[in-house]
């Protein structure tokens, strides 16, 4: 002490702070028991430890901890909550305790910048453990971590926050989830099935030799649900999605370029396959065979008809092709509300995985909707067996019942809604079957005959 306050009168601050602190590093560390290994967020390159950790720790604050830095940006949707400065948590794990210390302090080199690190400190004996095993499991939890708290993207190319690349992306806001989606109990067992079983499977398709990836073609009439289940995919998975227009796309190499810059762990999706341009289902008559080698042009960019320059076999190269091998975990989803004029090659074993028809609601859906929505979850109000009765019998789409449950808070009046809508639909039903019959009979007038053809 005596020491230090004589060095203190003597030699100037500056000089005199490193070298103490330097001794009593040395010291320290040459007599102490204890190791100290220091995790630094390193500038330019971020530390992977680095970043684990402090997610990782985040989630380990308790009481002791005197004083947290609180913040919040526009993108994130909770508080965050961090260490402050020479705060300190301990750790336990596997039997032992390890103690992390947060350190900020002004660059020496740039002194507007912040040097960050942790200081993990644990005794020297258990250096191969916390090597070997504690700080693998803090890089798996940091990442499981940001998993789990990280928002699902929707990616388009023509999203105005694109800053000059291909995609540009906003938070998906969609609340859609497996759980409010009104889908027989059976298909979505089987599709949260398929998700997960593909999900687990790294391994698996590795030893198999093929790509990690899965395609899906939802088909199914509008307002059937195959948009809603692709955000519910997504946000069952945490996976982005990439909304591809293929008529903003000009050519196959533009769609390469477009498509390569996709993350892994994602979605693709391309909506109406049999509209999104009128010739996907057309190919060309150049001999072109049936995995649309060379045939099948989609020649639109912006409205125009341009040369065929974005072809089919652009499209379905990218399916088994360049783009499955180029990434991991990744999922294509086509929809269609008509797959009968899809062309074979799409359709051709092994190119989609699963096919998923979306149909009619069914009074399982109903039950569903009717407890999404109106929070009734048995079947005893008086008009329910009528509502499923009029189900069964009547081609309705679960987008059309649902316009009329959100009407009205009020059940009564949402289920006389349905039936009115149910009702309706069955008689116009009735109506063209007899229509059909008499034409069928001979009896229509021209006017009739034109309308059917
Ligand atoms: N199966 C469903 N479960 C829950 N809600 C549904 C379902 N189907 C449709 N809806 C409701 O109807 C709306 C329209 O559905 P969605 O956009 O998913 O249909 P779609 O099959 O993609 O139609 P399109 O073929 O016209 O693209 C949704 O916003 C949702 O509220
Ligand atoms: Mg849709």
């Amino acid at each position: 002490m005596l020491i230090r306050s004589v060095a203190h009168s003597l030699i100037p601050h500056e000089v005199l702070r490193p070298v103490l602190s330097f001794a009593s590093r040395f010291l320290s560390s040459r007599f102490s028991n204890t190791l100290t290994l220091v995790v630094e967020e390193n500038g330019f390159i971020r530390d992977e430890l680095y970043d684990a950790a402090e997610i990782y720790l985040r989630t380990k604050i308790g009481p002791a901890v005197g004083r947290l830095r609180i913040r919040k940006t526009h993108k994130q949707k909770e508080f965050t909550l961090s260490l402050l400065n020479d705060e300190e948590i301990v750790d336990r794990y596997d039997g032992f305790d390890v103690r992390w210390k947060y350190i900020c302090v002004r660059s020496s080199n740039c002194p507007t910048r912040e040097e960050k690190s942790f200081q993990l400190t644990f005794p020297k004996k258990l250096k191969e453990r916390v090597i070997g095993s504690y700080l693998p499991y803090v890089l798996a939890r940091g990442e499981e971590i940001r998993e789990e708290k990280r928002a699902v993207r929707i990616y388009s190319t023509d999203c105005p926050d694109k800053q000059g690349a291909y995609w540009g992306s906003v938070i998906l806001q969609h609340p859609a989830s497996f759980d409010t989606l009104a889908l027989d109990s059976d298909l979505k067992r089987m599709i949260i099935g398929d998700l997960e079983k593909f999900v687990e499977r790294k391994e698996f398709y590795k030893k198999v030799g093929r790509a990690w990836k899965r395609g899906y073609l939802l088909y199914g009439p509008p307002g059937t649900g195959k948009s809603t289940l692709i955000a519910a995919m997504a946000n069952y998975l945490k996976f982005d999605i990439y909304d591809l227009e293929l008529s903003s796309v000009y050519s196959n190499s533009d769609l390469k370029r477009v498509l390569l810059s996709t993350s892994n762990r994602s979605i693709l999706v391309i909506e109406d396959i049999d509209c999104s341009s009128s010739k996907v289902h057309v190919r060309q008559d150049d001999g072109g065979d049936d995995d649309g080698g060379g045939g099948g042009y989609i020649g639109y960019y912006q409205g125009q008809e341009l040369e065929p320059r974005l072809t089919l076999s652009g499209i379905l190269n990218f399916i088994d092709g360049l783009w499955s091998s180029c990434g991991d975990e990744r999922i294509i989803v086509f929809t269609t509300n008509h797959k009968e004029r899809l062309d074979p090659a799409l359709l051709r074993p092994g190119r989609m995985d699963v096919h998923i028809n979306l149909s009619y609601c069914t009074p399982e859906a109903f039950a569903i909707l009717a407890s999404n929505y109106l929070n009734v979850d048995d079947g005893s109000h008086r008009l329910y067996g009528e509502i499923e009765e009029l189900i069964r019998s009547v081609d309705v789409t679960p987008a059309e019942v649902t316009e009329e449950l959100i009407k009205n808070e009020d059940v009564d009046l949402a289920f006389e809604g349905v039936i009115d809508l149910l009702r309706k639909r069955k008689t116009g039903a009735v109506v063209e079957e007899e229509e059909s019959v008499q034409r069928l009979n001979g009896e229509s007038s021209f006017d009739n005959k034109d309308v059917v053809n």
